[in-house]
């Protein structure tokens, strides 16, 4: 089932073209990544998909119904973690899930669990007496996610929700995205911290200037860039003409060799696997063969790499 399915979106706000005949789908229990540097249309993206910002033209639905900004039985079944902390710092942990909770009609034994499960799912059980103001950055951003997922929406939009926090609360975080998703949760999850996309996503779609430039899953994304295949393999013991005769086979770069290891790069569509095998195994027993891929760092700077403009660029 499709989650979200936007097709061909075009917003502007005055002279930016903000969102630039954009088109995406989410699938159901996807974890979506959507890539793209600052002033890339992630946020606007968002704003259009919750149907909170007017666009100029394209289509928007959401399970499978058309979204728009009164549908009220659609916003319910969508949970949202905003870019910026929207919490009240005078108020606890406790009365500010108590708050939001009312937001979506919870009162009661209900309210009071969610509250309990949602504190547990981001590990603030323990902070529930404590005033906001008095947290921690990271821990604001914990409660800013507990707080979005009290009525357990089938999605959530997820918009940077790591920026600026240490190590500890972002481990938290992250592995909570998983765990919902597991729960069966679908999510959308912008950022720009590439390795948390690369991490978490099962989908991930880069954009810049308001457009989609590729979408796939990570290893579709890789292959896109990659022309070489990187091949690690572990031997019993190197011998003496192994990297003459690797380097002898067509389509063969490089050879490297460090203990009892040879990495090899070799053009994905001018080498045979086979022959590299072969000559590897006729020196020696190989342990263990694996292929290495690009990270989804190499792959964004591939293919975001001279395009990108951030805000303030053409200022
Ligand atoms: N309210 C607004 N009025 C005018 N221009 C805007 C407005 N909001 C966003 N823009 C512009 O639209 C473009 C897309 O901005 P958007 O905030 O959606 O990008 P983003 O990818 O979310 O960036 P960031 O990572 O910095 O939040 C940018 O050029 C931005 O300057």
């Amino acid at each position: 089932m499709d989650v979200v399915k936007v097709e061909n979106l075009v917003k502007r706000y005055k002279d930016t073209l903000a969102l630039d005949n954009l088109s995406l789908t989410v699938k159901e229990g996807e974890i979506f990544g959507i890539l793209g540097p600052n002033g890339a249309g992630k946020t606007t993206l968002i704003n259009c998909i919750l149907g909170l910002l007017p666009y100029d033209s394209g289509k928007i639905t959401i399970f499978d119904r058309a979204m728009d900004i009164n549908r009220a039985n659609l916003k319910s079944q969508i949970g949202l973690v905003p870019q910026d902390i929207a919490l009240y710092s005078n108020l606890t942990v406790q009365e500010n899930l108590t708050f939001f909770g009312s937001l979506y009609n919870l009162k009661g034994n209900i309210l009071k669990e969610r509250i309990d499960w949602a504190l547990e799912f981001v590990m603030l059980s323990d902070m529930r007496n404590v005033r906001v103001k008095n947290l921690s950055g990271g821990m604001k951003r914990r409660l800013n996610i507990a707080c979005s997922i009290l009525h357990k929406p089938r999605l959530l939009i997820m918009d940077e929700p790591t920026v600026g926090i240490d190590a500890n609360s972002r481990r938290l975080i992250l592995d909570s995205v998983k765990k919902l998703n597991k729960e069966g949760t679908t999510i959308i999850y912008t950022s720009h911290y590439i390795e948390e996309v690369e991490e978490i996503c099962s989908f991930i779609s880069i954009i810049n200037r308001g457009r989609v430039l590729v979408s796939g899953t990570k290893e579709k994304l890789q292959d896109m860039v990659s022309e070489d295949n990187l091949i690690v393999i572990k031997v019993e013991e190197l011998f003496w003409n192994v990297v003459d005769k690797l380097k002898s086979i067509r389509g063969v770069k490089e050879v490297l060799t460090k203990d009892r290891q040879i990495t090899i790069t070799a053009g994905k569509r001018e080498a045979d696997i086979k022959d590299i095998v072969n000559a590897v195994s006729e020196g020696s027993r190989i342990i263990s063969m694996e292929f290495k891929k690009p990270t989804l760092e190499m792959v964004y700077l591939t293919i975001v790499g001279n395009n990108i403009k951030e805000e303030g660029d053409e200022k």
